[in-house]
């Protein structure tokens, strides 16, 4: 089972190694040449041994990975919420290996910090030839829309709506959320552009017409059983607010007290397991979605094959929205990242950086107007 150490997800590893394993001199390397900090604990560390070795490093668990070559140790590890458990020659982790070797690490990426600015590169002559005949592509939480502490209550930042309009009128432009379709839709409002919900597994063209991924459809009921059990054993924690969407259940935590976070992390990782869903993160929250290999990359490159002659631009803020950048570097495209410090300030695959929703709706109403002439 192959399994690589993302910078843009992981910040740590921690090596909770009894036995001499080989390589793993190479892979702390290869980690710390990627940016990624690395940590020995004892063999015998406990869940919270574990938390209090992430805490040593500044990390979340939820951005931690732990190496360990112990049943026990993968216990520990799942236990806390870890982000990913890697199992050295020993099963019930997220992936098992027959050594460190065979960890793979991305590469690659720098951090939002890093990145230049989209709105100097608009202006001058950076972005001329990428821009002549785009397809630009929203996220909409934390690009259009500020991050609030309610889901329920965001809305489009001032001059977003107006930006997008202008913009329809000079390019294709879609909406590809995490939200359900139908709320995204309506948060939005604007007609004649495409619209993806739950991370693209359902679609509205500007025609109005309608698409999902049909592989999807089976596990609607499982998707909903699934946020059922986990509004029960969860819904009591002040601060957790589970979000059931047709194609997806995310498990908010923004709100709880941070020693409640790890729980969650774990009950949600769990079960993804019991129920084969995948589990993905974003800010303050962790999802289950179907086992299914789609994603924003996957749903831009398909609103793609279905557009002539242009070159997508896709805007987001969040790990979901990493996939579509790394589609729109393999398309020869522009990812812009709307900074944030949820993450701390992790690795991106975008090109460009803005600073917030507001410079998105300034940058599109800029590029509404370069479009025009
Ligand atoms: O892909 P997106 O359109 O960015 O959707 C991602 C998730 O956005 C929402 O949650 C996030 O925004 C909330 C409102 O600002 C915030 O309270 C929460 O902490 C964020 O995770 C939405 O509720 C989720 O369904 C989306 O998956």
């Amino acid at each position: 089972m192959s399994v690589t150490i993302d910078p843009r997800r992981h910040d740590a590893v921690l090596l909770r190694l009894g036995g001499a394993v080989n390589d793993s001199v190479t892979l702390t390397e290869r980690l710390q040449r990627a940016g990624v900090q690395v940590d020995t604990v004892a063999p015998d560390s406990s869940s919270a041994g574990l938390v209090h070795a992430a805490a040593g490093l500044a990390v979340r668990p939820g951005r931690c990975v732990v190496l360990t070559d112990s049943e026990s140790g993968v216990t520990a590890a799942r236990s806390a919420g870890f982000a990913l458990v890697i199992g050295v020659g020993c099963d019930g982790g997220d992936a098992v290996v027959a050594g460190p070797g065979e960890v793979g690490v991305r590469t690659g990426d720098r951090p939002m910090s890093a990145l230049p600015d989209a709105m100097a590169a608009l202006d001058g002559s950076a972005l001329r030839a990428a821009l002549e005949h785009p397809a630009v592509f929203f996220d909409f939480d934390g690009t259009l829309s500020d991050i609030v502490d309610d889901p329920d209550a965001a809305q489009p930042v001032a001059g977003a709506l107006d930006a997008l309009a202008a913009l329809a009128t000079r390019c294709p432009v879609a909406v590809l959320s995490g939200r359900d379709l139908a709320d995204v839709r309506t948060r939005v409002g604007l007609d004649g552009i495409w619209y993806a919900g739950s991370h693209g597994f359902e679609l509205v063209g500007p025609d109005g017409s309608h698409h999902q991924n049909d592989a999807a459809v089976d596990a609607v009921l499982v998707l909903a059983g699934a946020a059922g059990s986990l509004d029960e054993k969860l819904g009591a924690i002040p601060g957790i607010m589970v979000e059931h969407k047709r194609f997806a259940v995310a498990v908010h935590y923004r709100n709880a007290a941070r020693d409640r976070v790890g729980e969650v992390l774990a009950a949600v990782r769990e079960a993804g397991r019991r129920r084969g869903l995948r589990v993905t993160t974003g800010r303050e929250v962790i999802e289950l979605r179907p086992e299914i290999d789609w994603d924003k990359g996957r749903t831009l490159r398909w609103i793609l094959d279905r557009l002539a002659g242009v070159t997508p631009l896709f805007i987001g803020d969040d790990i979901t929205d990493e996939d579509a950048f790394d589609a729109v570097a393999d398309l020869e495209g522009t990812g812009i990242v709307v900074r944030h410090n949820d993450d701390g300030d992790r690795a991106t695959a975008a090109h460009y950086a803005l600073d917030s929703p507001s410079q998105v709706a300034e940058f599109t109403a800029r590029l509404a107007k370069r479009l025009a002439g």
